[in-house]
């Protein structure tokens, strides 16, 4: 079979576009949004602040920043008829297919689909009502509406539990650790939802389909998970190389583009750290010891924990449930997708890359017995 084009498996290498929203150095262990390093940005910005850079190019003034803040806290609630909705879903569906569903559904009830940024915040201020609804129904508790004097991240935490929790700032910053990431699965995927000028809610829905999967924002359920499996230290060794020796992949390490440490994952360990020793946090000392096991054994090939292995860990102190967790991740990514979409339409192509056949040819057709015939 003549074959004349390299299949690039998995696009690794292959750039499908140009873009000024982050950088990632790999090797170095670096993001950058919008020319601002992510410590920096952690340290010092909080959601709206970076969620507008990442928007509008730029850090917003004061007016901007009532403007972001205003706009994202009135947005915030759900048509009527999509509780009622909610509320008869089966108990036992999945956060992230209950999200991707309501977002789908939403676009059914939205005069105007077009992907611009007003439609970008409006998406980004519902996300959060969808999830801490979705809590709240499944776990038989009222429904606690938004309350629009509280910042995004604490009015989520306030919606799922009545209350804002202590250390609510590194919610926050979790979020900003989330908000964009380049041309990563999800990305990718609503860019090319987004590349057929289809509307934004088919280019979120599209994304969070993709993020659901273990191999991308799912891994951070499942890590959690296999921390729950694991139950203590004295176990990490048994189970880990058990699953080194039956070639399984350990969810929260690896990443395409990093071949080090991930910065978030070491942001993540680092307030991590400083919480369990003042408080109660689970799991970390079975975290260290599995991340100790994994750097060990892969030294090769530089396989270091990604931002999904530490995430969980502060998710879980603050009592969110780890079926949730991947949810939050969207909350908050939903800003680099929207971003992107925009971007790209800019300068839209739609996607449209091939497959090599190496099926059969020339084959006739026999009618099969017993078969109708067609026509
Ligand atoms: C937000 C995010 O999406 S971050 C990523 C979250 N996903 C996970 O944590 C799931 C576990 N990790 C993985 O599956 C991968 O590392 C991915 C999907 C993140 C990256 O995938 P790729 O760039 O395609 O790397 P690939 O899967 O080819 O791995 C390269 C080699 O490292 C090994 N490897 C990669 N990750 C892991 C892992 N977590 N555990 C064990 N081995 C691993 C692979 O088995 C492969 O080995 P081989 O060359 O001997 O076959
Ligand atoms: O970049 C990737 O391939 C995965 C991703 O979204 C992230 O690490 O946040």
């Amino acid at each position: 079979m003549d074959i004349d084009f390299d299949v690039k498996h998995g696009l690794e290498g292959v750039a499908v576009a140009i873009s000024s929203i982050s950088y990632i150095d790999g090797e170095k262990g670096k993001l950058v949004y919008r020319g601002f390093e992510i410590e920096d940005l952690v340290e010092n910005s909080h959601f709206e602040e970076t969620a507008y850079l990442i928007w509008f190019s730029s850090l917003p003034n004061e007016n901007e920043i009532d403007f972001i803040t205003s706009m994202l806290a009135k947005k915030r609630t759900l048509p009527k008829k999509i509780i009622e909705m909610m509320k008869s879903f089966p108990k036992n569906a999945h956060p992230m297919g209950v999200l991707r569903s309501v977002v789908s559904l939403l676009g059914m009830y939205s005069k105007k689909d077009s992907s611009t940024l007003e439609n970008a915040i409006n998406l980004t201020a519902k996300i959060p009502t969808i999830i801490a609804y979705w809590y709240r129904i499944k776990n038989n508790l009222p429904l606690i509406p938004p309350k629009e004097s509280l910042k995004h991240s604490e009015n989520f935490l306030y919606m799922m539990f009545g209350e804002i929790p202590k250390h609510s700032d590194l919610f926050d910053k979790a979020l900003i650790l989330h908000l964009e990431q380049g041309m990563n699965a999800s990305t990718f995927a609503s860019t090319v939802t987004a590349s057929t000028l289809s509307d934004i809610y088919s280019i979120i829905t599209t994304a969070i389909g993709t993020l659901k999967g273990p191999l991308h924002g799912g891994a951070n359920e499942k890590v959690l998970n296999m921390f729950k499996e694991i139950k203590s230290v004295e176990n990490v060794e048994p189970y880990i190389y058990t699953l080194i020796s039956n070639k399984e992949k350990i969810m929260g390490f690896g990443h395409r583009i990093y071949k080090t440490y991930d910065p978030r994952a070491k942001i993540l360990k680092h307030w991590i750290k400083d919480l369990f020793l003042k408080d109660n946090v689970e799991y970390f000392e079975i975290a260290l010891k599995v991340e100790e096991i994994v750097i060990k054994e892969f030294k090769e090939k530089k396989i270091f924990p990604n931002v999904d292995f530490y995430s969980g860990i502060l998710y879980n102190y603050f009592n969110i449930p780890s079926e949730f967790f991947t949810t939050i991740f969207a909350m908050a990514r939903i800003v680099g997708w929207t971003a992107h979409a925009m971007e790209y339409r800019k300068n839209n192509r739609i996607f449209r890359p091939r497959s090599i056949y190496n099926g059969p040819k020339g084959l006739k057709y026999k009618e099969v017995k017993g078969v109708e015939k067609n026509g």
